[in-house]
């Protein structure tokens, strides 16, 4: 007999004892006696509830076990769901890229409009394109495949080339799979006899030289203001008389503008979306008129790739926004002639399946956004409950009023009103910012840009959550729905007024009067 059972037969026993003693206590034939041996009986009764703690607690034990196990599978299936994620990610890409190059193919080379794009696609790869992946010399630092040779050959070869115990060789190659997603194969890590150093500083400080001349610009506008109406009006009249550039605007400003003045019979503009679709095509440059949130509405017409953005303060804040409407001609005129330097704003393409532990399929477009994809509580007054994986990994559970992913052009957003860092827009992240955690230790992280996000809403949640996209276009995530978000491979690229650091510190000094304070006074203690 084991010890658990023979536990359970004391138990049984003392039980007998004890109904036997009540029962005679009943019954009036020995009270006295009988009530005595009945307490008895019950303290005798409280040791086998020890055992039966025991057996609570080898339960409490096997159901962690189940909830370990649980957690596994769960992982799994977000790794699995990561991967899949990561390979349609690549083949959107892919199908989008020979899409473009069909496109432009079509249209044959009378407008140029594709060897430009081309060609700004190709600068907009760090210009580093070119690097040979097996035969690198290691002496520009960009190597993406790196042999270690055995033995060091040519001129540089010194004596104790042939200490015995030299260093075995090995590669470096990128992504945590291998060469998952060939993101990184432009980063800077250089590789000398073994030794891995980022020495060399990758210089992200991106500059974009028209090879022609710009031929078409884009204006996306502020609706409702006179004054951006009136600037708008203005600058598409100074492009055309002084630059004969073809001018796009959007449906509704064509409308304004032509029931102003029928001179703006030239301008152009689009009539359902699969023509939007198309502008990136025939677009050389955008420029917009208004504040943060014009800029984002502007990135969200672009479902793939962006052109350049210049962007011009018509609103209160104006963070990503560098250019002063007054010098519109010098600024224009520059961005037109001249080389100028970009931000490359990462965007975050975002896909929510629906009852996600059947369905593990992602359908339908993703939706892209510069900011952040926000997921709180809406009109619930539950705290949300939400499961985040990164990639494979289990991260936490949220339990709060929501949570933040956001890019680093949104870490100066909704993110910094959440407590999040600010991070300059080059640095390759992913703020993961809690909203009101009901938790003391719930810190935001900033996760690299190569992962997938993964954020659930379990069986067992009280109430919905919503999602919604650099703060548009909300979506109910019921229990079961999940939302997964990576960095698209389409940023937003932003002319810069000087560039990326300075403008970005421009901003957070003037907009957001970071770290203000008097000096302190000479007078002081010695
Ligand atoms: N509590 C908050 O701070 C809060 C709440 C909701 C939304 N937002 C932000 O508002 C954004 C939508 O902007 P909108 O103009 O359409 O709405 P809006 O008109 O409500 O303006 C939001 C404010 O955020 C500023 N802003 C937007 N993007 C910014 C950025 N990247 N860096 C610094 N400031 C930025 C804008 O200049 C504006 O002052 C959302 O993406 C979200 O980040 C913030
Ligand atoms: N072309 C557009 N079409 C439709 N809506 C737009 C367009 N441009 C901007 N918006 C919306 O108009 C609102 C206000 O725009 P924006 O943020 O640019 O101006 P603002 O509020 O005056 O500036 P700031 O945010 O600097 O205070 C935003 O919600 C934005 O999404």
């Amino acid at each position: 007999m084991s010890a658990d059972e023979a536990a359970l037969k004391t138990c049984h026993e003392r039980i007998n004892l004890s109904v036997a003693a009540s029962h005679q206590a009943e019954n009036g034939s020995v009270t006295t006696v009988s009530s005595k041996e009945s307490e008895e009986a019950t303290y005798a009764f409280l040791p086998p509830i020890e055992s039966t703690d025991a057996h609570l607690h080898e339960f409490a034990e096997a159901m962690r076990t189940v909830g370990k196990a649980l957690r596994q599978v769960a992982e799994g299936k977000a790794a699995a769901q990561a991967e899949a994620a990561e390979w349609k990610r690549k083949y959107e890409s892919e199908k989008a890229a020979k899409a473009h190059t069909h496109h432009s193919v079509i249209k044959g080379c009378s407008n140029c409009v594709k060897d430009k794009l081309e060609h700004l696609a190709s600068k907009l790869t760090l210009e580093t394109a070119s690097v040979d992946e097996t035969g690198c010399c290691g002496n520009h630092g960009i190597c993406s495949r790196q042999i270690l040779q055995d033995q060091c050959t040519g001129p540089n070869r010194k004596s104790d080339d042939r200490i015995v115990g030299r260093k075995v060789p090995f590669r470096l190659s990128w992504g945590s799979n291998g060469d998952k997603n060939g993101q990184h194969k432009h980063d800077f890590v250089s590789f000398e006899k073994g030794d891995i150093t980022t020495a060399e500083r990758s210089n992200k400080q991106i500059f974009l030289k028209w090879d022609s001349p710009p031929q078409t610009v884009l204006f996306v506008t502020k609706p409702n203001s006179n004054s951006v109406h009136a600037l708008c009006s203005e600058m598409v009249r100074w492009l055309k008389e002084h630059n004969n550039i073809n001018i796009f605007v959007e449906p509704r400003v064509s409308k304004e503008l032509l029931i102003e003045d029928s001179y703006f019979n030239f301008i152009q503009t689009w009539d359902n979306d699969q023509e939007m679709k198309t502008l990136h095509t025939k677009v050389d440059l955008i420029v917009t008129l208004g504040g943060d949130g014009t800029v984002l509405w502007a990135a969200s017409l672009f479902k793939g790739p962006v052109p350049p953005v210049v962007a011009f303060s018509l609103g209160s804040l104006g963070f990503m926004i560098p250019f002063p409407s007054e010098q519109y001609r010098e600024c224009l005129g520059n961005v037109l002639k001249r080389p100028f330097t970009i931000t490359l704003r990462s965007r975050l393409q975002c896909h929510v399946i629906r009852d996600a532990a059947k369905d593990e399929v992602e359908t339908g477009e993703p939706i892209l956004v510069l900011n952040e994809v926000t997921i709180d509580r809406g009109m619930s007054s539950y705290l949300t409950y939400l499961e985040c994986y990164c990639d494979s990994s289990f991260v936490t559970c949220v339990q709060g009023d929501g949570l933040i992913i956001s890019t680093t052009s949104g870490s100066t957003a909704y993110s910094l009103a959440a407590g999040g860092s600010m991070v300059h827009p080059q640095v390759p992240g992913i703020l993961f910012t809690p909203i009101c955690p009901h938790s003391l230790s719930f810190r935001p992280l900033i996760l690299p840009e190569y992962v997938t996000l993964r954020v659930q809403v379990p069986f067992n949640s009280r109430g919905q959550a919503w999602a919604s996209f650099d703060g548009k276009g909300r979506i109910q995530l019921g229990p079961g729905d999940a939302l997964i978000c990576s960095v698209s491979p389409w940023p937003l690229p932003t002319a810069c007024l000087v560039d990326s650091t300075t403008d970005f510190l421009r901003s957070i000094h003037e907009g957001l009067h970071w770290n203000l304070r008097k000096s302190q006074a000479l007078d002081g203690p010695a």
